[in-house]
């Protein structure tokens, strides 16, 4: 009897950031098993984590983090999950599933466990609909289509650079409010996939994150938060923004709904808006200027992008605050160490829409 292997098997890394032993991975041992994981220890260096038998990872402290990048290793956050964009940076694969290890296996509504990954891949796999809003929600998932009135010219979609998955149990909420609703869950498992159209931005949560790496993955930095950084818990949202823009630009696509994940802990909320409070102020600002931006039409692959982009923080958003100075340079440093780690990525191959990578 032929087992069917599983899909990407060998064209996807999963990610997971982490402090602490992953027994996590004993429940999404069905699912994640005969993938390679890519394990980012943050904190002390000297700490073992350990990893349940039979999988088939690599393991990355901070003192591997400095030996591999030299200095540019100062663009990688420490003591903070922001650290897993490093995982993105030295993987050789096509794909990237991004996982906390405090997500844990949900079900859907018929009862049945819930494979994230099958689903995230699902997702990447076909199109995006950036261009006009598909009423019935994905229409390249089962039991779905394009409707009525859906212009034909427009039912080919755009490459999906990115899926975004959401969490039952304890949802991603802001410190505020988490403290004003310590006791809210997220119950409602709502079946639906769909693209976030172009020209929206959106709230990025890295704890259950998906994305071609061929496509959009040097614009998926984590930015600088964590120790000595003024700003916390806006990591993946500035991987996001970033993201967002730079798919727009280059015509390709973002999803999110499906799959969800079962979100186990909540982090602590006094903890968080010490963490958070800079962010909540600035993206005030932020949020307008990434509304704002627009890329040159010389901006052909995601790292042109990414550092047209670093000068338009530099500009426009170190008036805010110094910080964002030293933010566009990390990105710029950024760039620069994932083109040395990925040497024959962003060669300016053309995708299918025209834009190049
Ligand atoms: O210093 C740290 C703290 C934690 N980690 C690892 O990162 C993830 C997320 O940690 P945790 O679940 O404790 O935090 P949450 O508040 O639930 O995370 C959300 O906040 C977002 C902003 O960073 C994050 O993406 C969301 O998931 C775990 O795997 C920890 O082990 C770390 O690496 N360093
Ligand atoms: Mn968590």
């Amino acid at each position: 009897m032929t087992t069917s292997t599983p899909l990407l098997k060998d064209e996807l890394d999963i990610v997971i950031p982490t402090i602490r032993n992953l027994d996590f991975l004993e429940m999404w041992r069905p699912f994640f098993q005969p993938y390679h994981l890519i394990i980012v220890q943050d904190g002390d260096p000297t700490r073992t984590i350990k990893v349940p038998d039979g999988f088939d990872y690599e393991l990355y402290n901070r003192n591997d983090i400095n030996k591999i990048l030299g200095p540019k290793a100062s663009c990688i956050s420490f003591k903070d999950s922001a650290c897993r964009c490093f995982g993105y940076m030295v993987s050789k694969k096509k794909y990237i599933f991004t996982i906390d290890d405090d997500c844990f296996v949900a079900k859907d509504p018929s009862g049945k466990d819930i494979n994230a990954l099958e689903q995230h891949i699902k997702n990447l796999l076909s199109p995006s609909t950036p261009y006009f809003f598909n009423t019935l929600y994905d229409p390249f998932s089962e039991g779905a289509d394009f409707v009525r009135g859906y212009p034909f010219s427009l039912r080919e979609g755009v490459p999906t650079a990115v899926s975004h998955g959401l969490w039952l149990n304890i949802p991603d909420y802001d410190a505020p409010t988490q403290l004003v609703k310590p006791l809210e869950r997220n119950t409602r498992h709502v079946s639906a996939v769909m693209t976030i159209p172009k020209g929206t931005l959106f709230p990025m949560c890295g704890m259950n994150l998906a994305f071609d790496r061929d496509l959009i993955g040097p614009a998926m930095y984590f930015g600088l938060m964590g120790e000595g950084q003024p700003i916390g818990r806006y990591d993946d949202m500035w991987a996001g923004w970033c993201t967002k823009v730079i798919c727009d630009h280059l015509g390709l696509g973002v999803k999110t709904g499906m799959p969800y994940i079962w979100h186990s802990k909540a982090s602590n909320p006094f903890v968080n808006l010490r963490k958070e409070y800079n962010g909540i102020y600035w993206q005030e600002e932020i949020i307008p200027f990434f509304q704002a931006s627009t890329l040159s039409k010389d901006s052909t692959t995601v790292q042109k992008c990414y550092i047209e982009l670093s000068n338009q923080v530099k500009e426009k958003l170190g008036k805010v605050d110094p910080y964002f100075v030293k933010l566009a340079d990390a990105m710029v440093t950024w760039i620069e160490a994932w083109d040395e780690l990925n040497p024959k990525q962003g060669s300016g191959k053309k995708l299918p829409n025209g834009s190049a990578k």
